[in-house]
C-alpha cells in the first residue's frame, strides 16, 4: 500500500496557503460561536468599583471587635456615602464599598441590637472586598484575535458594555452529495436506494466548526454533471465539500472532475476509515480558488474526515487556533485490536476514573456503521501495523468542538 499518503502530509497540504476569511461586524447577541477578528482591549475595569462579596456589615478593620453604630444601608446599585471612623454600614452582596471602609463581615458573624452592631475581632483588611479591576484591568487585552466566542467570552464582552463585535465572516461551504442511490428523506425508498445521512450530519459538523452551508446539491453519478455542479459550487463558496464518488469505481467521477477543472493536491490516505479522501482546489473565478475536500461516501468516513480535515481547514480560514487541532488524551485501551497499513481512527467512549482514563470501542468499527459515532467521545488513534492489547496506553483525540 505504498501509494497511501501519511495523514501528516495530507494535513500539511491542506493547510498550505489558506487565506484567512474577511471580517464583519455583528451584534453581541448574534456573536455566539463566531471567531473574534481583532483583539479587544478593555475599556473598563471589572468590577468597575470595590464591592462586597457578602451580605453583612462594612467597616474599617481597625474598628473590629467593638459595637459600632450602623450609619447607612448600601444595597447593590446605590451609591455609598463615605464611612466615618468608628462606624459601620449595612451592606449587601455587590454593594459599593464606601470610602474609608476596608473590610466586610458576613452578617452571620455579627450581633445586632437596634441601630448598632457588634463586630467580631481580628477582621483582616480586605476581607470580603472584591477589588475594582480584580477580573479585568482597563487597558489590558480582554480577548485575543482568533478567540471563539463561547459563553464566558461573550460574558466578558458584555461586561465591557460592548454591543457590536468584529468577527470573521463564516466560511461559505457548498455541500455536494454524490451517488445515484442517495435520495432525500421525504421520498419513499425504491430498491437499491438509501437516504442521505451525510448531508445533515456534515451540515451540523460544519456549522459547529464555524462555517455557513450556503448550498446543498445532489450530484448524479455522471462525469459531465459532476463537472458542471462542482464548477457552480466553487463559484459561490470558499470551500466545496463532496461525499462519495472518490474511490476507484467506474461510477466515481469526483476525482477526475476535480483534476479536469481544478487541482488535486492529495488523494488516498493511510487512514481508516477514509482512505480515498481527496484534497484540492477549484477555480472560484478568474482570480481566486475555492478549497476542495472530497470525503468518501461511507458516513463514518465522512464523520472522521470532517473532524480531522474540515475542522482544521476551517480553523485556518477563521484564524482560530482552537479549531486547528484536537486535544489528545492518553487512555487505557478497553479492547484489543490490530491494524494493517492504515492508521485506524476508532470511535470510542472515554471513562474517567480515579485510576485513569479508559477507552471503550464501539463493537462494530465498519465505515458504514454510523451508530459507532453517535456517542463517541473521541477517536482512539491506533498506528498502522500495530497490535494493541487490552490495557495498553493509547492516544485518543477528544471530539471537543
Ligand atoms: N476496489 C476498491 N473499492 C473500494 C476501495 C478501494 O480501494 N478499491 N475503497 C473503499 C473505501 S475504503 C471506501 S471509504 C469507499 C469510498 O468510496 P466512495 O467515496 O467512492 O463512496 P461511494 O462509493 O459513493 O459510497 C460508499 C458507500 O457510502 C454510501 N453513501 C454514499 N453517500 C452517502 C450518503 N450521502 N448517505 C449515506 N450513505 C452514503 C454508498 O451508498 C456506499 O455504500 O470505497 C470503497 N471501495
Ligand atoms: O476508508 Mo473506507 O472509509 O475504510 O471504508
Amino acid at each position: 500500500m505504498g501509494d497511501l499518503q501519511p495523514i501528516s502530509a495530507a494535513l500539511e497540504a491542506l493547510l498550505v496557503d489558506v487565506s484567512v476569511i474577511g471580517v464583519e461586524s455583528v451584534p453581541l447577541e448574534a456573536a455566539a460561536g463566531r471567531v473574534l477578528a481583532e483583539a479587544v482591549t478593555a475599556q473598563l475595569d471589572v468590577p468597575p468599583f470595590d464591592n462586597s462579596a457578602m451580605d453583612g456589615y462594612v467597616l474599617r478593620a481597625a474598628d473590629a471587635g467593638q459595637w459600632l453604630p450602623v450609619s447607612q444601608r448600601i444595597a447593590a446599585g446605590t451609591q455609598a456615602k463615605a464611612l466615618a471612623p468608628g462606624s459601620c454600614a449595612r451592606i449587601f452582596t455587590g454593594g459599593e464599598i464606601p470610602t474609608g471602609a476596608d473590610c466586610v463581615v458576613m452578617q452571620e458573624r455579627v450581633q445586632v441590637d437596634g441601630d448598632r452592631a457588634l463586630m467580631p475581632a481580628d477582621i483582616p483588611t480586605g476581607d470580603n472586598v472584591r477589588r475594582q479591576g480584580r477580573d479585568v484591568r482597563q487597558g489590558s487585552i480582554l480577548l485575543d484575535a482568533g478567540e471563539r466566542l463561547e459563553a464566558a467570552a461573550l460574558g466578558h464582552l458584555a461586561g465591557q458594555g460592548i454591543t457590536q463585535v468584529s468577527v470573521r465572516r463564516r466560511p461559505r461551504v457548498a455541500l455536494l452529495s454524490t451517488g445515484d442511490e442517495i435520495i432525500e428523506p421525504g421520498t419513499p425508498l425504491k430498491p437499491g436506494q438509501l437516504y442521505n445521512s451525510n448531508r445533515p450530519m456534515l451540515r451540523r459538523l460544519l456549522e459547529n466548526f464555524g462555517a455557513e452551508v450556503v448550498s446543498t446539491v445532489s450530484v448524479p453519478d455522471d462525469y459531465a454533471r459532476t463537472v458542471a455542479l462542482l464548477t457552480a459550487a466553487a463559484a459561490e463558496a470558499d470551500l466545496v465539500v463532496t461525499t462519495g464518488g472518490v474511490s476507484v469505481g467506474e461510477e466515481d467521477h469526483v476525482k477526475a472532475a476535480l483534476e479536469a477543472i481544478g487541482q488535486l493536491d492529495m488523494w488516498k490516505l493511510a487512514i481508516r476509515p477514509g482512505k480515498p479522501l481527496a484534497l484540492g482546489r477549484l477555480p472560484r473565478n478568474d482570480v481566486s480558488q475555492a478549497r476542495f475536500v472530497g470525503l468518501p461516501g461511507n458516513p463514518v468516513s465522512g464523520f472522521v474526515g470532517a473532524w480531522l480535515f474540515l475542522r482544521p481547514l476551517l480553523g485556518a480560514m477563521l484564524g482560530c487556533p482552537a479549531l486547528t487541532s484536537l486535544p489528545a488524551v492518553t487512555a487505557k485501551a478497553g479492547f484489543a485490536t490490530s491494524t494493517g497499513p492504515r492508521e485506524h481512527y476508532m470511535r470510542v467512549t472515554l471513562e474517567f476514573t480515579p485510576s485513569g482514563v479508559t477507552a471503550t470501542a464501539f463493537e462494530d468499527q465498519n465505515s458504514g456503521v454510523l451508530s459507532s459515532c453517535i456517542n463517541a467521545d473521541a477517536f482512539a488513534v491506533i498506528p498502522a501495523n500495530s497490535d494493541i492489547a487490552e490495557g495498553d496506553a493509547i492516544s485518543c483525540l477528544w471530539l471537543a468542538c
